[in-house]
């Protein structure tokens, strides 16, 4: 399908959320197609593949690139219906970034040769070289083609921090792109990048101009079954540095189920501002909410403490816990209970550890009187972490999950950061589902939804 610059100011309306439709997670699976579904693309087609590629591989298969082996049944199924797999996705943030290494690693995985195409797009004309044009007609059925990095290219990037009154002047050159994919190398789209969740033009824009698109098989899995599960936990463990978060957690309060929420990390001294001013007093939060640190990821405005106070208000009306930290590990080291105008904290302390143990351990007695297993999501690190004098936090609630997990509960991790800690202080097996992707998983659950899924569903019942 050629698709007009009016049509694309459309398709992006609906992508930057200035047209909004109400859809949930299980409207969007359902009315997306499964890679399985493509019965009918014939032996020889190309067939485009938005890949999962933005990983570090090791020095064997198995290390460091789980993202490449969660594509292996979907490359698989087209492999072997005869189909031409052009691959492509971002590694990183950095356009630098090259993924022959993971081309590399790819093949080991498949074990066969994939041909690499290190420059497959002419910035200047917004058109596809003619060397990648060339390869997909000499591949031959079950033959795959990578592409460099998609970041490479300006055009990728666009939508990131694009605004509504953008998009006029940015449709007539997406749709451009758009249409060169069709015509030149694919009409059939798969997304197999269940971690894709930014606003890339490969993921949002490319599947406009498709005649058929489908989830890969492991994105279909994992919205269909671990996240279509996290919309039902009771639990829910919010951490991390950026307050925005808030807007996810209210998302998943709204839907009606949470019961318990444990809040640490930057982000939770939101909610306890917002807790002590509930009761008529002030709790400082330290260059947090200074508005000389605005421009920092840290920073919380008031009208974010204003959200969490009406969000606290209207939880516990409902019964919901609030369980937040009440010590605090801060920039010299030192362990307080209130924080100066010029502190700022990059931990939980022992006091806060003790408290959300004993609080885990109510929670499990209440998960006791249920019919069925609780369902717990967490989400973040309590710290930063990566330094050894803020990691205490993060590393011993690691135990919390194996212990949830120990007495029934389904305990999921939202990967990104809080996935990292549990590799590095945990075992896979202490949670029911660690995700593969963070930020997917937060949009999956959260307030806005995913841009790919709302690509892929447009694209599927051609409704833009
Ligand atoms: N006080 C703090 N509390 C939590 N994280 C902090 C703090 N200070 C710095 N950080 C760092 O911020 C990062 C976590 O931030 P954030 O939770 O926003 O990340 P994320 O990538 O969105 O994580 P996730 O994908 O798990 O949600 C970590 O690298 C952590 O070390
Ligand atoms: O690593 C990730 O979470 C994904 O590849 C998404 O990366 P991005 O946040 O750079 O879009």
């Amino acid at each position: 399908m050629v698709v007009t610059k009016e049509k694309m100011e459309a398709w992006l309306r609906r992508i930057l959320g200035v047209d909004k439709v109400k859809l949930g997670l299980l409207d969007y699976i359902a009315r997306i197609p499964r890679v399985k579904d493509l019965t009918d693309v014939a032996s020889g087609t190309p067939v485009l593949v938005r890949g999962d590629l933005d990983c570090k591989p090791g020095a064997k298969v198995g290390e460091g690139d789980i993202r490449l082996r969660s594509m292996k049944e979907t490359l698989e199924i087209g492999r072997s219906r005869g189909w031409i797999q052009v691959i492509f996705g971002h590694i990183g943030r950095d356009p630098q970034l090259s993924l022959d290494k993971v081309c590399k690693r790819l093949g080991e995985i498949l074990g066969c040769e994939i041909k690499f195409i290190s420059d497959w797009f002419d910035p200047a004309n917004l058109t596809i070289r003619p060397e990648l044009v060339e390869a997909i007609k000499a591949a031959k059925p079950g033959d795959f083609i990578l592409l460099e990095n998609t970041r490479k290219y300006d055009i990728e990037r666009v939508l990131w921090k694009a605004k509504p009154a953008d998009i006029p002047n940015l449709a007539e050159k997406l749709a451009k792109v758009a249409n060169e994919f069709a015509e030149k190398v694919a009409r059939v789209y798969v997304h197999e990048a269940f971690s894709a969740g930014s606003l890339d033009t490969s993921s949002v824009v490319v599947p406009a101009a498709m005649d058929k698109v489908a989830l890969g098989e492991y994105a279909y899995g994992e919205f269909s079954g671990p996240l279509a599960d996290c919309l039902n936990a009771q639990l829910v463990i919010s951490s991390g540095l950026k307050i925005d978060k808030l807007d996810d957690l209210q998302a998943m309060i709204d839907r009606g189920k949470i019961r318990w929420v444990f809040t640490a990390g930057s982000l939770a001294m939101g909610l306890i501002k917002a807790a002590y001013q509930l009761e008529g007093k002030d709790f400082c939060i330290g260059v947090q909410e200074d508005p000389a640190h605005k421009d920092q990821p840290y920073y919380i405005p008031p009208e974010r403490v204003e959200q969490a106070k009406k969000m606290i208000a209207e939880g516990r009306q409902k019964g919901i816990q609030f369980v937040m930290p009440v010590d605090f590990v801060l920039q010299d080291g030192r362990v307080a209970s209130t924080l100066g105008p010029q502190d700022q904290q990059f931990d939980v302390g022992p006091a806060t550890l003790d408290l959300f143990e004993k609080k885990i351990g109510e929670f499990l007695e209440w998960a006791k009187t249920l019919n069925e297993p609780a369902i717990a999501f967490h989400n973040g690190v309590f710290g930063k972490f990566e330094d050894p004098r803020f990691e205490a936090g993060t590393k011993r609630f690691m135990a919390q999950l194996k212990r949830m997990k120990d007495a029934g509960v389904r305990v999921y991790v939202g990967g990104g950061e809080g996935g990292k800690a549990l590799e590095l202080y945990g075992q896979p097996d202490w949670v029911t589902h660690n995700f593969t992707a963070g930020g997917t998983v937060l949009n999956a659950l959260g307030s806005e939804p995913v841009p790919f899924l709302v690509a892929l569903e447009m694209a599927a019942t051609k409704s833009f």
